[in-house]
């Protein structure tokens, strides 16, 4: 018999089947270093009795400069895509992706924003009720993770002091290596940890460090278990 948690629709991918608990990249900077689904968690998925845990859907705000490769980073995460050639974001774009988590549907929402400056007030508009903020920058252009501060402060703004899971994104890890890398990863970790937030370095051209959407299973892992 079909469950009434079931989504209408056809079944998820397997890559979208997540039933063990995510890995962080780097525990230097990490919401959670926890290596199983919390047994609260575990126990209300068994139990279908979900809500009590807040399993369900989240929405996701991906904000940064303009060309730092948010939704590059999203078209790689939904479609598995990568498009070289720039096409500025107006305003903001939306994808939704579904997911199993410990066998219970859930959904992600994603809102790609513009980064360009006179498109601000039409994107920020879509920060409010966000449970996740991605802020992303570009690795190769220090400034851009230097905006950060005021991208996540903008987002904030918008939403219930301590209501949103944050993270930092270091986008177009293709573009360096070694002694560079690792002194902009230093950085960042640095940041993050000033913003209480996660830190990734990614590619989008190449899919590093993806084992498929390893990155979004972390923000699922947080999504997952507010307040636990
Ligand atoms: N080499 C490399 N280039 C990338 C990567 N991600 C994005 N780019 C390139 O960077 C440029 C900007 O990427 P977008 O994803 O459009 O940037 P955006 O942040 O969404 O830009 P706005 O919509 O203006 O805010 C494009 O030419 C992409 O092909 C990456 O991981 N590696």
């Amino acid at each position: 018999m079909r469950s009434s948690l079931m989504p209408l629709g056809p079944p998820v991918s397997r890559d979208r089947i997540i039933d063990t608990f995510p890995k962080w990249y780097t525990p230097d900077a990490s919401l959670q270093l926890k290596e199983h689904f919390h047994g609260q968690v575990s126990a209300a998925c068994e139990r279908r009795n979900t809500g009590t845990v807040g399993l369900k859907l989240s929405k996701v705000v991906v904000v940064g400069d303009l060309y730092v490769g948010k939704t590059s980073l999203i078209h790689r995460f939904c479609k598995n895509i990568f498009d070289r050639d720039y096409k500025a974001t107006i305003g903001v774009d939306f994808e939704i992706e579904r997911f199993e988590i410990a066998g219970i549907p859930y959904s992600l929402q994603i809102w790609d924003t513009a980064g360009q400056e006179k498109f601000k007030c039409i994107a920020s508009a879509y920060y409010r009720g966000a449970q996740v903020i991605i802020t992303a920058f570009d690795l190769t252009d220090v400034q851009t993770l230097e905006h950060t501060r005021q991208w996540l402060e903008d987002a904030l703004r918008e939403n219930e002091v301590g209501s949103c899971f944050i993270f930092l994104v270091g986008t177009k890890k293709d573009l360096l290596s070694g002694a560079a890398c690792e002194q902009a990863e230093a950085e960042a970790v640095h940041l993050a940890n000033e913003m209480q937030a996660e830190y990734w370095s990614v590619s989008a051209k190449t899919a590093v460090p993806w084992v498929p959407r390893r990155e979004c299973k972390g923000i699922l892992q947080s999504c997952c278990c507010p307040g636990i």
